[in-house]
């Protein structure tokens, strides 16, 4: 059952989203789910929170017993901070991130969905730029698991018109935090779309490595942006020395990245075919040198006939 401790300061969270927001169907939905979920619930799980997070707006804090920690933003339903016992955030968030409800969060873990892009809406979609509502929290042994969920909107419509569906469950663990995405068809038609989680991880740039790619197709932005060059991976081990932008299709299960900064994370998943990874290099020099984007992808497209669902899971964990 859904659960959110300071249920008193919610109401106040809602108020000031949408007081704050222009384009009043992009909150409305949420805000209200949001309340009948603090409201109707004898609410308190342990180790979920809801505060304000910067801008006001409404953020989701997560701690597991053993002093992990997570932030949830629900504009974008976006992760942007995971902290392993010793305090360290292996998540990045640009410092050029904006939290105006308006932009898409430039860091932590954004949706892409329904396009990863480029395409014919948006660039990544719209769900990072939507409000997820709270629909479950819960205390499993323990570990803090909470659920969002996005619906489609006359926001979403105008760009992608069909019903969908979106859950999303995030399951924090001392050393690991694990996302389960679904995607239901709700609508009368079939539909298809491409998605990814655009992870931001921490790094040092020139210290920065990825194992397990070896033998994956490519699909290149480095040399020319709109015409991706096919290609294979040679090496057992990218580094990032300068502008990276690529699609490794059907990639392993199970990624090994180095940050730089003394920490071995493993990115594993099922269902999420694809993978991509990027960093800017000097198209961002304020902080490209900081972080790498490694992300858990689903290019080539799903197709879903009405009430199928599709279901990917990640798994970050900290060696
Ligand atoms: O939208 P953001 O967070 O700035 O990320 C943009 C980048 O995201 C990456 O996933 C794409 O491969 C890049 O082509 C794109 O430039």
């Amino acid at each position: 059952m859904a659960s959110i401790s300071m249920a008193a300061s919610l109401s106040s969270v809602t108020n000031l989203k949408l007081h704050c927001c222009p384009n009043y169907n992009r909150f409305s939905t949420v805000s209200m789910r949001v309340s009948a979920s603090i409201d109707g619930a004898a609410i308190s799980t342990q180790g979920i929170k809801l505060t304000e997070g910067l801008g006001n707006l409404p953020k989701v804090v997560l701690t597991s017993p053993h002093g992990s920690e997570a932030e949830v933003y629900l504009f974008g339903g976006c992760v942007t901070s995971w902290r392993i016992p010793n305090g360290k955030d292996l998540l990045f968030v640009r410092p050029d991130a904006v939290f105006n409800g308006q932009k898409p969060i430039s860091g932590g873990i954004p949706h892409c969905f329904p396009q990863f892009g480029p395409g014919k809406i948006q660039q990544h979609g719209f769900a990072r730029n939507m409000n997820w509502s709270v629909v479950d929290s819960e205390s499993i042994e323990g570990k803090p698991v909470l659920t969002l969920e996005l619906k489609d909107t006359p926001y979403s419509r105008a760009m992608w018109d069909y019903s969908f569906q979106a859950l999303y469950k995030i399951i924090l663990d001392s050393n690991s935090l694990s996302t389960e995405l679904t995607v239901t068809n709700t609508d009368k038609k079939a539909f298809s779309f491409s998605t990814a989680l655009h992870t931001y991880f921490r790094g040092l740039i020139n210290g920065v490595a990825v194992t397990g790619l070896k033998g994956c197709k490519t699909l290149s932005k480095e040399l020319d942006p709109k015409n991706p060059q096919e290609g294979t991976e040679e090496r057992d081990v990218v580094i990032f020395p300068g502008f990276v932008d690529c699609v490794y299709l059907d990639a392993p299960n199970e990624l090994l990245l180095e940050n730089g900064l003394g920490d071995i994370i493993f990115v594993k998943n099922t269902n999420w075919s694809d993978a991509v990874l990027w960093n800017p290099h000097l198209q961002m020099e304020a902080s490209y040198k900081d972080f790498v984007c490694v992300e858990n992808a689903k290019i080539t497209e799903v197709q879903l006939q009405p009430e199928q669902s599709w279901t990917a899971t990640q798994q970050l964990s900290v060696a």
